[in-house]
């Protein structure tokens, strides 16, 4: 990993404690993210449900989505947290496609009682598309 034992205890505790903003009224699953910009900031977000269900939002996409409206497009990792004690829940696929969108970087999977599993954005989606506009230099 990448980032200092200090950095990963604060994005820790913040995936762990963001999770008392999810909305999450239909699966009742919920799930905390805190992503760490290049920037030093802790970009942090929650799963978004609808009752169209198909519209709901998940809490990384949450942070991805926060950081880059506030000017954040280069990540050092994320953590993912959700209240399943007896596995690490992983991103879904959207949320991994959405992750390599901005390059490779550390994925933490944190259970409650705080035991980690560690992997990166580019091993979660081998074989990713990414086609980035001749001009996204500027954007
Ligand atoms: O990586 C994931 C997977 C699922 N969810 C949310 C979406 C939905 O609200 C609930 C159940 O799928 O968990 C996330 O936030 N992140």
């Amino acid at each position: 990993m990448k980032i200092s034992q200090e950095e990963l205890k604060q994005l820790v505790d913040a995936a762990i404690d963001i999770k008392k903003h999810c909305y999450a009224p239909y699966s009742n699953f919920r799930v905390g993210a805190a992503l760490l910009g290049e920037d030093g900031k802790i970009y942090t977000g929650v799963n978004v449900e609808n009752c169209s269900y198909g519209l709901t939002i998940c809490a990384e996409r949450t942070a991805y989505t926060k950081a880059v409206s506030e000017g954040c497009k280069k990540f050092k990792a994320i953590v993912v947290s959700s209240d399943v004690e007896d596995k690490f829940i992983t991103p879904c696929g959207a949320c991994r496609q959405f992750a390599i969108e901005f390059g490779d970087f550390d994925v933490v999977c944190v259970k409650p009682d705080r035991t980690m599993s560690a992997s990166t954005t580019l091993e979660m989606l081998p074989g990713f598309f990414l086609e980035l506009p001749k001009d996204s230099a500027k954007n």
